[in-house]
C-alpha cells in the first residue's frame, strides 16, 4: 500500500504576514493526521519562514524550481545546495508553467531532476498534456516523451527517489478537473511505462494528480487505484481548503 502525499504549490503567491497565518492554519489542521505525508513548495524568499515554522512538524517544505548548476555566474538563479541549506525535502521540476512560460525543454527538466537528486532532494517531476494535445489523441505520447526524459535517461531506479505529478495543462487553474477516470487512465499508463523497466519501482512510485483539486473532488480522485495524492495550486493558499484536501488523503 503506497502512502499518499499532498503537496501545496504556492506558485508566485505569498507575503510574510499572509504566509504566517496560512502555515499556522495548515500546521494546526494536519497536526493530528498520520495517514499521509504533507508538504508545501513556497517561493524562494519564504523558504526560511517555512523552515522556521514547519521544522519538527509533519509538514515538509520545498521549492518550485532550481538551477541545474551547482554554482557559478548565473545571475538570478538558485543552486540545489542553497535549497538544501534551507531544509528543502522536495523541489518541483518541469511544471507546465516553467515549460510553457520559461521555455524549459525536456532536457533542461531532466538536468534539474538529476541536480535535485544529487543534492539530496526529492524531485516532483511534472508531466501533462495541453487541451490541443488531448483533443488530438496524443496524451499518452506527450506524457511518455516527458516521462522518458528521466526514465530512459537515468533509469527506473532514479524514480525510486522521486515523485511524478500528472498535471493536465487544461486542468490547471481553470476549475476544470480531469475526471477521476481520465486521471486514473493516465496514472495507470505512467505506472505501466515505469513497470516495463522495473516492476518494483513502479509499484512503489508515488504519482500525484494536479489540476483544480478541491476539497469537493479530492476524495474521489484520491480514491482511484493509481492516484497517490495531489499537487495543489490555488486551494493550497487557503488553510481550510488545503487541510480538507489533506484529510481526503487517507
Ligand atoms: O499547477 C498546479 C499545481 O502545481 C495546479 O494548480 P490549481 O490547483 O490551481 O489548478
Amino acid at each position: 500500500m503506497r502512502r499518499k502525499l499532498v503537496v501545496g504549490n504556492w506558485k508566485m503567491y505569498g507575503r510574510l504576514a499572509r504566509n504566517q497565518a496560512l502555515l499556522q492554519g495548515v500546521l494546526d489542521g494536519v497536526r493530528e493526521l498520520r495517514a499521509a505525508d504533507y508538504a508545501v513548495c513556497v517561493p524562494y524568499p519564504y523558504l526560511s519562514q517555512a523552515a522556521t515554522m514547519l521544522a519538527g512538524s509533519n509538514v515538509a517544505w520545498g521549492a518550485q524550481n532550481l538551477s541545474p548548476q551547482e554554482e557559478g555566474a548565473f545571475t538570478g538563479a538558485v543552486a540545489p545546495g542553497m535549497l538544501v541549506d534551507f531544509g528543502c525535502s522536495y523541489v518541483i521540476i518541469g511544471h507546465s508553467e516553467r515549460r510553457g512560460l520559461f521555455h524549459e525543454s525536456n532536457e533542461i527538466a531532466a538536468a534539474k531532476f538529476e541536480a535535485a537528486q544529487k543534492a539530496g532532494m526529492k524531485p516532483i517531476f511534472c508531466v501533462g498534456e495541453t487541451l490541443a494535445e488531448r483533443e488530438s489523441g496524443i496524451t499518452e505520447q506527450v506524457v511518455a516523451t516527458q516521462l522518458d526524459a528521466v526514465l530512459v535517461r537515468f533509469g527506473a531506479k532514479a524514480l525510486s527517489n522521486a515523485v511524478i505529478a500528472y498535471e493536465p495543462v487544461w486542468a490547471i487553474g481553470t476549475g476544470k478537473t480531469a475526471s477521476p477516470d481520465q486521471a486514473q487512465a493516465v496514472h495507470a499508463f505512467i505506472r505501466q511505462r515505469v513497470a516495463a523497466h522495473d516492476a518494483a519501482v513502479a509499484q512503489g512510485l508515488c504519482i500525484l494528480y494536479g489540476g483544480s483539486v478541491k476539497a469537493s473532488n479530492a476524495v474521489e480522485l484520491f480514491g482511484m487505484p493509481d492516484i497517490d495524492g495531489g499537487l495543489i495550486g490555488g486551494a493550497s493558499l487557503v488553510a481550510d481548503d488545503f487541510v480538507a484536501i489533506c484529510r481526503a488523503a487517507q
